[in-house]
């Protein structure tokens, strides 16, 4: 049963997001108007993010697209009081006036996981998906930043890439694969074995998204902590795994769904508050990158007007966490090459 009090603590963590708004100079009136699109809507991680989204005082104008399901999603959190506008759209028929005058795009549209698959098994359903709503994008916002969630993200941002190439879209600026749940993880794994607060932890986690793609960078984690290695060892794993840990707790219902929903809306505001000019917004992400040898990369990124303002290096790693940076190269090269092999087929 939903008690007085939990509404009270929702209501008051929404006041928080305008008075965080007021501090940073903004009132909620005059924010600037931003649409925010959600591509998979209807979908396990859609429909928290859509309601997320509502949430956020940055949102004037949100649009939710499916291929089916969407008018009901829409309806249902439409009537929640917050500031933006929301309209569903559904079927390939209204993908263009979903997508017009978008600002961010984000994108959880694609089949997900089950017990035993890794995330490229996904690869021959979801680049079809991906390419796509990516043509569309090019067509109808090609300035829009794009939050690509829809796995295997390794390869999708890529394809993604060369889609927005081939249409004479591309802006390397304005392309991000989301590994916001990495670090969302890295940060939950770290306090509980660090004993530290929760909500002061912060960890860097490079490379990609899948496996031992995944590397946190528990040595630069704050509050430092003095953990064996053997910890550092077990928590790295941890991390790379999360995904399956929940893939494998839901027994073929799917992959994670709320906390990537919690991690793509962190992820998309970070992205409003770096186009509403607000300083020293950085967030990890799977970008177009030269701080490797690799095309693309994750790793911290300054968020500004145009989406990345500066791709930051990845300071200093532990040799365990050189060891992992070496490993993970070649599988995070060759995800990459396959999805540019598959847009340009
Ligand atoms: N980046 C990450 O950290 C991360 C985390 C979790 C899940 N994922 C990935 O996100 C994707 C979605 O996961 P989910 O659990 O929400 O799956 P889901 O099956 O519950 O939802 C996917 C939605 O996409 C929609 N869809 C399919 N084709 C579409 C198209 N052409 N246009 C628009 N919508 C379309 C479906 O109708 C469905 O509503 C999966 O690929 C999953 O692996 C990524
Ligand atoms: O693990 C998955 O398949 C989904 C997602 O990439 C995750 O990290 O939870």
């Amino acid at each position: 049963m939903i008690k007085p009090s939990m509404l009270r603590s929702l209501h008051s963590a929404v006041s928080r997001g305008s008075s965080h708004l007021a501090r940073r100079g903004y009132s909620s009136e005059s924010t600037p108007e931003r649409k925010v699109v959600v591509l998979g809507a209807a979908g396990g991680i859609g429909q928290p993010l859509s309601l997320l989204m509502k949430l956020n005082p940055l949102v004037s104008s949100l649009s939710l697209y499916d291929i089916a399901g969407t008018p009901g999603v829409a309806a249902d959190v439409s009537h929640v009081n917050t500031r933006s506008e929301v309209v569903g759209y559904q079927g390939e028929g209204e993908l263009g006036k979903a997508l017009e005058g978008a600002d961010v795009v984000i994108i959880p549209a694609g089949v997900p996981r089950k017990p035993g698959m890794t995330r490229d098994d996904l690869f021959n359903i979801n680049a079809g998906i991906v390419k796509s709503l990516c043509t569309a994008i090019s067509k109808y916002c090609p300035k829009a930043l794009v939050n690509m969630i829809s796995n295997p993200v390794n390869s999708t941002v890529p394809i993604a890439a060369e889609v927005f190439k081939k249409a004479g879209t591309y802006d390397e600026k304005r392309l991000f694969g989301v590994t916001t749940l990495d670090v969302v993880r890295a940060k939950t794994f770290y306090a509980g074995k660090a004993k530290v607060p929760v909500a002061e932890v912060n960890v860097p986690v490079i490379g990609g998204h899948a496996g031992i793609t995944i590397l946190p960078l528990f040595s630069q984690a704050t509050p430092q902590a003095n953990l064996d290695h053997d910890v550092i060892v077990a928590l790295t794993k941890r991390t790379q795994d999360g995904g399956t840990e929940v893939v494998e707790a839901k027994a073929g219902k799917g992959s994670a769904t709320l906390s990537m929903a919690y991690a793509g809306a962190l992820f998309a505001d970070a992205c409003l508050k770096g186009l509403n000019g607000v300083p020293d917004v950085v967030e990890c992400s799977f970008v177009q990158s030269n701080v490797t040898e690799l095309p693309f990369f994750a790793s911290k990124v300054r968020l500004g007007k145009n989406g990345v303002e500066e791709v930051l290096g990845l300071g200093s790693l532990s040799d365990f966490e050189k060891e992992g940076l070496e490993k993970l190269k070649p599988e995070l090269l060759s995800s990459i090459e396959k999805g540019i092999k598959f847009a340009n087929q």
